[in-house]
């Protein structure tokens, strides 16, 4: 090893601190594990202050998780006499307790940049735009998915982990309705757990989604696997894969699969669709099939949406305000005697008080539930 001049070597497995000092001393080089290196990846592409803190957290999380074993070695070396303590204890005491300190402060600044942002999803939620995540493997093509529905340039790269922090961007979408689409931190298999908590509050945003789409890379030769890895992360987040309504599995770079294979993956969209688990076969890259997937999100928001058909007298100015700004006006007509009609669409939380504010007088018959499925 010497002799071939290596400077760094990466185990794709995780590492004790001792064998990776063992090891350095073996190779003469740097050894960084699987999580060191995932680490360093996100330390280079994190952009906003959310983003880099999430990668503090982490980076603490893994050097105390290493404290934590390397003590339980030194403890068992000593055998029976750990009551005496020893130089090595206090020391690794001491660096623990400094990592806690820090984690906490850091904790609590995410705490407070997740307020802001919160306060930010709060106002957009008084806009009633839904909001769709984009999830998936890393490399997927989640943020050239983004691209084309938003027509924008977030960087998009053959790299893994090229997005790190949320990115929110408004979508118009064929009959006019409007969503919030956000891409985000791709997946990776044994995505380290620290790095799952540590990235909770980006993750966070996908918990809050009215659809999720999740972006698989068909043509990969690990497209299983990568599928059985995004759904375990989706699981420890509180997304269960195969029950969640929400959930649309878009398989993207269906330019890159040869006619046969496109067949088979056609074939087999269509069985999952016709068992209510709907599948869309894109190609981000060529636009093939992305119309197709503006819709199946369109459908998608409608289920469970309530339409109502409201009569405004004329000079309720302050309710067709409200109308406007709270829910989505499909349709507005205006009377003979001159009072509005209008044909409105809300999520079914927002039902309710819509009931309350127009149909004081129980006329419930206005209100129907689209079916849509
Ligand atoms: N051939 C082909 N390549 C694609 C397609 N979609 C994305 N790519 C390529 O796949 C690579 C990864 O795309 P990204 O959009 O950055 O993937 P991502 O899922 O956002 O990746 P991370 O942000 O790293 O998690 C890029 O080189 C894209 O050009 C597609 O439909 N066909
Ligand atoms: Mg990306």
């Amino acid at each position: 090893m010497r002799n071939e001049d290596i400077d760094l070597v990466i185990m794709d497995c995780a590492l004790s601190p001792v064998q990776q000092r063992n090891l350095e001393k073996a190779f003469f080089a740097k050894v960084i594990d699987r999580t060191g290196l995932i680490l360093e990846i996100f330390g280079r592409r994190a952009r906003t202050r959310e983003g880099t803190l999430q990668v503090e957290l982490a980076h603490l999380a893994y050097q105390k998780s290493r404290l934590v074993r390397s003590w339980t070695h030194l403890e068992r070396q000593r055998g029976g006499f750990g009551f005496l303590g020893g130089p090595g204890e206090t020391q690794i005491e001491t660096d623990r307790r400094l990592i806690e300190v820090r984690m906490k402060r850091i904790e609590l600044e995410l705490a407070s940049v997740k307020r802001t942002r919160g306060l930010h999803r709060k106002s957009r939620r008084t806009v009633p735009y839904p909001i769709v995540a984009l999830v998936g493997y890393t490399n997927a093509g989640k943020s050239t998915l983004f691209n084309d529905l938003t027509q924008s340039k977030v960087l998009a790269e053959d790299m893994l982990f090229a997005t790190l922090d949320p990115t929110l961007r408004r979508v118009s979408l064929p009959h006019g309705g409007e969503i919030i689409l956000s891409d985000t931190v791709g997946f990776i298999s044994d995505l380290p757990t620290m790095l799952v908590s540590a990235f909770r509050a980006t993750l966070e945003e996908v918990l809050e989604a009215d659809v999720i789409l999740h972006v698989r890379d068909i043509a990969h030769e690990d497209a299983e696997a990568q599928l059985a890895d995004v759904e375990t992360v989706l699981s420890q987040l509180g997304v269960d894969p195969s029950g969640d309504r929400r959930l649309l599995e878009v398989w993207n770079k269906a330019d890159l699969l040869d006619p046969d294979a496109l067949t088979a993956a056609q074939n087999s969209a269509q069985r999952r669709s016709a068992a209510a688990r709907p599948v869309i076969i894109v190609s981000a890259l060529t636009g093939q099939g992305m119309a197709g997937l503006r819709e199946a999100i369109e459908h998608r928001l409608a289920q469970g949406r309530v339409t109502f058909d409201v009569s405004l007298e004329p000079e309720n100015g302050s309710g067709l305000g409200w109308l406007y700004e709270n829910t989505e006006v499909l349709q507005r007509t205006t009377a003979a005697d001159g009072s509005t009609l209008l044909t409105i669409r809300v999520a079914p939380e927002r039902a309710e008080r819509v009931r309350r504010k127009f149909f004081a007088d129980g006329r419930e018959g206005q209100a129907s539930l689209d079916r849509a499925s």
